[in-house]
C-alpha cells in the first residue's frame, strides 16, 4: 500500500474540563472564530483523506457534543473518557482496529494542518516505532526553585515541545499505555508510554502554531493562527 493511500485511525481525547482555562464550559466547547475549538479540530481530522475513523473520548457529563454538526459524521465514533488524558486515550484505543496505526490528537489543538498530518503519517518509514509532531525550543530555558528563583539553565540543544498528533501502531500503543498505567507511571503523552516500554519514538518537526489552547490568553493567539491557516496545506 502506498503512503498516500494508507488509512489510519484518529483518537481525540476531549473529556477534559479545562480547569486552567476557568471558563463557564469545558474549553473544547469555547467559541473560536466561526465554531467551537473541538469543531475546528474535528473538521481537520474528518476531512483528511487518510483518516478512516475518528474516535472521540467524551466526559461522562458532556452536554455539548451532541449539538455539534460534526457529531453526525459517519466517520465519527464516541467513547466515554477517563479521569486523566491517558485514561481517555486508552478507552478510545480499545475501540480501534489493532492492525491499524493511530494518530492521537488533543481536542484542544484546533490549528492542525493536513500537511503536518501528511508528514507524520509518512514518517513511519523513518520511524517504524512511531513518532510525534514537535517544535524545537526557541528560548533559553530556565528551571526554578518553588520560590521562583532560577536554579539552572536547561540546555536547549535537541530540546523540543511535544505536540500532537502522536502516531503509533494501535496494538503496541494500547498494550504499553495499559501496562504503564497499571504500574502507576506518569503518562502525559503517548510517547511517554512507548518510552516507558523502552521504545524511542521519533520527532517530526511540525508547525509551531499547532498550539494547545490551555489558558485564556491562548484563545486570541489560536484565533489569529486559525485565520492564517490554510488547512489543506
Ligand atoms: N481526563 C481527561 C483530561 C484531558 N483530556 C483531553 O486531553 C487534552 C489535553 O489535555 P488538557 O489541555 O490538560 O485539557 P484539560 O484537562 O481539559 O485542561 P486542564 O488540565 O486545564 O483541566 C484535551 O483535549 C482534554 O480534553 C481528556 O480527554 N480526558
Ligand atoms: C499531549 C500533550 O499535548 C503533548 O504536549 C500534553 O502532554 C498534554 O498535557 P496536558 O497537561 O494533558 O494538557
Amino acid at each position: 500500500m502506498s503512503q498516500s493511500t494508507k488509512q489510519v485511525i484518529a483518537v481525540v481525547p476531549a473529556a477534559g474540563i479545562g480547569s486552567r482555562m476557568g471558563a463557564e464550559r469545558p474549553k473544547q466547547y469555547l467559541q473560536l472564530n466561526e465554531q467551537c475549538i473541538l469543531g475546528h479540530t474535528l473538521d481537520c481530522l474528518l476531512t483528511h483523506p487518510q483518516i478512516s475513523t475518528v474516535i472521540v473520548a467524551l466526559n461522562p457529563s458532556d452536554e455539548y457534543f451532541a449539538q455539534l454538526p460534526q457529531a453526525s459524521n459517519a466517520k465519527l465514533v464516541t467513547v466515554i473518557g477517563g479521569g486523566e488524558r491517558a485514561d481517555s486515550v486508552l478507552a478510545a484505543l480499545k475501540l480501534a482496529d489493532e492492525h491499524s496505526w493511530v494518530l492521537v490528537h488533543d481536542a484542544a489543538r484546533p490549528c492542525l494542518s493536513h500537511h503536518d498530518i501528511d508528514k507524520l503519517i509518512a514518517s513511519d518509514s523513518m520511524f517504524p516505532q512511531g513518532a510525534i509532531l514537535g517544535s524545537p525550543v526557541r528560548d533559553t530555558m530556565k528551571r526554578t526553585e518553588v520560590n521562583g528563583e532560577i536554579s539552572d539553565t536547561v540546555c536547549r540543544e535537541q530540546l523540543w515541545h511535544a505536540l500532537t498528533p502522536q502516531y503509533f501502531p494501535v496494538r503496541e500503543l494500547k498494550n504499553n499505555l495499559s501496562a504503564a498505567l497499571v504500574e502507576g507511571a506518569l503518562i502525559t503523552d503517548e510517547a511517554s508510554a512507548m518510552q516507558w516500554a523502552g521504545i524511542k519514538p521519533g520527532i517530526v518537526r511540525g508547525r509551531a502554531d499547532n498550539i494547545k489552547v490551555t489558558h485564556p490568553d491562548d484563545l486570541q493567539l489560536a484565533s489569529l493562527f486559525l485565520d492564517n491557516l490554510n488547512r489543506q496545506v
